[in-house]
């Protein structure tokens, strides 16, 4: 861990109590891992600790924290536990972002209360056939009456059959006409309830194995218009105004990657000094020497973007789409190298389930897929730094052409 990196005395002392109750999340992360059962002991004291919520302004009973702050938190219990470090994320940012800057008075107590009490929300945008092209969802929300009736199935739903406050993304009909992507609030309170929210399957995966993924299926699930979240600007810009709330969690995806690595990368230094091969520390031959090295400046790099992108969040507290596709493709691809490196130095040792090495090199893997792959914020960032849209279906060029033609553009290019 770096210094104070510019941060505040209230900042620090933040992070000084994370590191401390996230001690305790390290000592129950293998076990979390190898039953998979969702941590929920732990939840409750990160909830009593203040940490889930910590980004909910006062007025709606939280501390009013900024994205920053979160980030303190997340890296910590990251470093520990990342599944706890996901469930910091979700419970600070991403759905519950989104209802705090565009929700209704309603909403927002409603969304406060159920995070400051621990509950991770879910954000249902995924499904079977729309995954980084996730406009193209199939989901529909129809007004019936004074009614939404849902209907569709999602995948890799994070959190699915834990979480309570389920944010979903759906194409919304009126009079039979598609009028764009709108966000739902459904709230599950146990199994079975509601009816029309079932949770399908659990999906296995390769590592984060406390933290459920799983399929969604809505039949006819009801929804009243006042759980509607209405974003500016209509439902034309309903995905974009959702997403631009995403970028939150992007950003907390992102530090999740970076606290792996920082925690892998620590262990990996211990083991450096403390194992001896040919009578001396292993630590002594300049081949470890160096890739200890090389983690240590790609930590403090992803470090210095996570904490850059979580600076940049405006009023409404989301990041810069930028900053925050910056930090996530570095952080998640960072810690890929530096869990895979950390469990080099410790040898055998590290490829056993006995160690947490193997643990954190399978944690790490998801990051550069989930919540936006490298591939597709790469193209993101480079739509950012060229200032263009680069569509990305066959016909998507000819319709920028078309717009472009109109605006008077094509003939100064
Ligand atoms: C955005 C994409 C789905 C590409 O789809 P399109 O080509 O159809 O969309 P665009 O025209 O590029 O954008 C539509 C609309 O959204 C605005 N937009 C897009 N990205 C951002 C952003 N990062 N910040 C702010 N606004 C954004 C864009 O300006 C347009 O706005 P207007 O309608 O013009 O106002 C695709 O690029 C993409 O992002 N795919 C990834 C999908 C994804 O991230 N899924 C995450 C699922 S949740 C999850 O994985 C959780 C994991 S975890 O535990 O954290
Ligand atoms: C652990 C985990 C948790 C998740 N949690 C959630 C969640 O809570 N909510 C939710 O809604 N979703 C969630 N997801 C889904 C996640 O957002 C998607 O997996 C992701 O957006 C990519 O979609 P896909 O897996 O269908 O890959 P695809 O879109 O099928 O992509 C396959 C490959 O093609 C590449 N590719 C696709 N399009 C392009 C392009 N235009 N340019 C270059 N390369 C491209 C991709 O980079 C990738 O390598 C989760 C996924 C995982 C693994």
């Amino acid at each position: 861990m770096s210094g104070t990196d510019g941060l505040t005395r209230d900042q620090l002392a933040l992070r000084a109590r994370a590191r401390e109750l996230a001690q305790e999340a390290a000592a129950q992360a293998a076990e979390t891992d190898r039953s998979g059962q969702y941590p929920w002991p732990m939840v409750k004291k990160m909830a009593e600790a203040g940490f889930t919520g910590l980004t909910i302004p006062r007025e709606w009973g939280g501390p009013g924290g900024s994205v920053l702050d979160a980030v303190l938190v997340v890296e910590e219990f990251s470093k520990a536990c990342a599944v706890c470090g996901r469930i910091a994320v979700e419970a600070n940012m991403g759905a519950v972002g989104a209802v705090m800057a565009y929700g209704t008075e309603a909403q927002k107590k409603l969304a406060a209360g159920l995070v400051l009490a621990g509950d991770k929300p879910a954000i249902c945008i995924t499904e079977p056939e729309a995954g980084s092209a996730a406009t193209e969802m199939a989901t529909t929300a129809e007004r019936r009456g004074d009614r939404w009736v849902i209907n569709g199935r999602k995948t890799w739903i994070t959190g699915g059959g834990v979480s309570r406050l389920h944010l979903i993304f759906a194409r919304v009909m009126e009079d039979g006409a598609f009028k764009g992507i709108g966000g739902f609030l459904v709230v599950r309170d146990g199994e079975g309830r509601p009816e029309g929210l079932v949770v399908s399957r659990r999906i296995p995966s390769l590592g984060l194995c406390g933290m459920p993924e799983a399929e969604l299926e809505f039949r006819e699930l009801e929804v009243a218009d006042d759980m509607v979240l209405r974003a500016p600007g209509g439902w034309q810009r309903g995905f974009g105004r959702l997403i631009d709330a995403y970028n939150g969690q992007r950003v907390g995806a992102a530090t999740v990657a970076l606290g792996l690595a920082a925690g892998a990368y620590e262990h990996a230094v211990g083991r450096a000094n403390d194992r001896r091969q040919f009578g001396r520390p292993i630590a002594e031959f300049q081949g470890l020497g160096w890739m200890l090295a090389d983690m240590s400046i790609e930590v403090e790099a992803a470090r210095a973007l996570v904490h850059r992108a979580a600076r940049s969040a405006g009023p409404a507290g989301f990041p810069d789409r930028l900053a925050a596709a910056q930090a996530k493709v570095f952080a998640s691809e960072m810690a890929i190298r530096v869990t895979n490196t950390a469990l080099q130095v410790w040898g055998a040792a590290g490829y056993s389930r006995d160690n947490p090495m193997e643990r954190y090199l399978r944690d790490a893997r998801m990051f550069a897929i989930a919540g936006g792959t490298a591939q597709v914020l790469r193209n993101q960032v480079a739509e950012q730094i060229l200032g263009r849209k680069l569509p990305q279906t066959r016909d998507g060029f000819l319709r920028v052409i078309a717009e472009e033609g109109a605006a008077g553009k094509l003939a100064a290019d």
